[in-house]
C-alpha cells in the first residue's frame, strides 16, 4: 500500500492522527478486529480487570447475571472493547445501543424484553440518555422488572412487565454528567486510566502479530512513546508506519523507521502534533507565555474555542504543558524547553533555569 504524499501537509480538516476519537467508520471495522475479546488479553488496567475477574467468575459459579457495570474514561482507552469482554467471559450475549440513539421509551423497553437470560445490554454514551428513557431503565436494573403504559387518554394503564435477569454495562467519556439515581444502580464503577507506555508497547506487538506486519521491541516502544496513553492512537500509528516500512524500508518496524514515519506524520518524540504546537507556539510567541484569554489564543490560531478547549488542551494540560487559570492560559516551561526555547516567566523575566 502506498503512502499519499499528501500526508506530508496534512489538509487544514484532516482528521489529526492523534486524536482520540475513530477517525472512520474504516478505522472503526479495523478497530474490531484488533479488539482482545478475552479478559486475559486486555492489557493494563489491572484495578478493574482484577474486579472484573473475580466478580464474573463468581457470577457464573452462580450462573446470575453479573451486576451493572459503569465504565468511564477518555476515548479510546477500551470502555467498548470491556463491554464485549465482558458478554464473551460471562458467555452471554451482547446487544449495543447508544444514548442518542434511543429516542423514546419505547425504544429501550423493545430491546429490554427482547434479552435472554443474563444477557448483556451495552449502552454507550449513556450520559446521553433522555430522562424519559432514563425512568424506564431504574426499575429495569433494579427489579428486571418495566412499567410500560397501554393505551391513549382516560383508558390508558400502566403494566408491569418481567424481565429476564441482565447485566447492564453502560460506557461514558463523562462521568459528572450521569444523574446520581442512574450511577447509584450500577454495582460496579470502573475508572479506564490512561495506558502506560509498556502497556502500550504490548497492544501494539499484540495487535503488529494480528496485521501481519513485523515489528522489533525497540519499534513498538517508540510508537507507544507518542500515542498520548491511548490504544485506538497506538494501533492508528502502528497502521501508518507500516505502510511507511513496507514502501520505504524492508517491512520491519525498528526504532528508526518509526521515528522517521512518525516524524513524517509530524507526531514529535512526545506525540504532540502540528495543532498542538501550533497553539503552544501562539501562546509563547505571540502572547509572551500568557496568560491569555482562550478566545484571543482561539483568534490567534484560528480554531473554535471549543475545538481547542475540548480537543487540543485535555492532553497538553495533563502532561504540563499548559496550566488554565482564571486569568487564561499559561505556557509552562516544559512547553518552552520542548519548543527548543530558555524558559521565561509568564511576565517575561528571564528564569533562574
Ligand atoms: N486494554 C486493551 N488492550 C488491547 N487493545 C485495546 C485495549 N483497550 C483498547 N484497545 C484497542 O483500542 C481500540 C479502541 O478501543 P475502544 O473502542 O474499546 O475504546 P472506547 O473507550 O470504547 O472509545 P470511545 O470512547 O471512543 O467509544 C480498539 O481497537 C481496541 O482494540
Ligand atoms: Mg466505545
Amino acid at each position: 500500500m502506498a503512502i499519499q504524499s499528501d500526508t506530508l501537509a496534512p489538509l487544514p480538516d484532516a482528521p489529526r492522527i492523534v486524536a482520540p476519537q475513530p477517525a472512520s467508520p474504516n478505522e472503526e471495522s479495523i478497530e474490531r478486529a484488533l479488539r482482545p475479546r478475552a479478559l486475559q488479553d486486555y492489557v493494563g488496567q489491572q484495578r478493574t480487570r482484577e474486579q472484573l475477574e473475580i466478580f464474573i467468575s463468581a457470577a457464573r459459579s452462580r450462573q446470575e447475571a453479573l451486576d451493572h457495570v459503569l465504565l468511564f474514561g477518555p476515548p479510546g482507552l477500551g470502555k467498548t472493547t470491556l463491554a464485549h469482554i465482558v458478554a464473551h467471559e460471562m458467555g452471554a450475549q451482547l446487544r449495543q445501543t447508544s444514548g442518542p440513539v434511543l429516542e423514546r421509551a419505547g425504544d429501550l423497553a423493545a430491546m429490554l424484553t427482547n434479552l435472554e437470560r443474563n444477557d448483556v445490554l451495552f449502552i454507550d454514551e449513556i450520559h446521553r440518555l433522555s430522562p424519559v428513557v432514563e425512568e424506564i431503565l431504574y426499575p429495569a436494573m433494579e427489579d428486571f422488572q418495566i412499567d410500560i403504559m397501554i393505551g391513549e387518554g382516560p383508558a390508558a394503564r400502566s403494566v408491569k412487565l418481567d424481565l429476564q435477569p441482565f447485566t447492564l454495562v453502560g460506557a461514558t467519556t463523562r462521568a459528572g454528567m450521569l444523574t446520581n439515581p442512574l450511577r447509584d444502580r450500577f454495582g460496579i464503577v470502573s475508572r479506564l486510566e490512561f495506558y502506560t507506555a509498556d502497556e502500550l508497547s504490548s497492544i501494539v506487538t499484540r495487535s503488529a502479530g494480528l496485521l501481519n506486519a513485523q515489528i522489533t521491541a525497540d519499534g513498538a516502544a517508540e510508537l507507544a512513546r507518542r500515542a498520548r496513553g491511548t490504544p485506538r492512537i497506538a494501533n492508528r500509528l502502528l497502521r501508518r508506519v507500516r505502510d511507511y516500512a513496507e514502501v520505504k524500508a524492508n517491512g520491519v518496524i525498528d526504532a528508526q523507521v518509526a521515528h522517521a514515519a512518525l516524524t513524517m506524520l509530524d507526531v514529535d518524540p512526545q506525540g504532540l502534533d502540528l495543532m498542538d504546537r501550533k497553539l503552544l507556539e501562539a501562546i509563547v510567541h505571540r502572547f509572551d507565555g500568557g496568560p491569555v484569554g482562550i478566545d484571543s489564543l482561539a483568534a490567534a490560531v484560528g480554531e473554535e474555542r471549543d475545538t481547542i478547549e475540548d480537543v487540543i488542551e485535555p492532553y497538553l494540560i495533563q502532561h504540563g504543558y499548559l496550566q488554565r487559570t482564571p486569568r487564561g492560559r499559561i505556557a509552562t516551561q516544559t512547553t518552552w524547553r520542548h519548543l527548543g526555547l530558555q524558559p521565561r516567566g509568564a511576565a517575561g523575566n528571564p528564569s533562574l533555569f
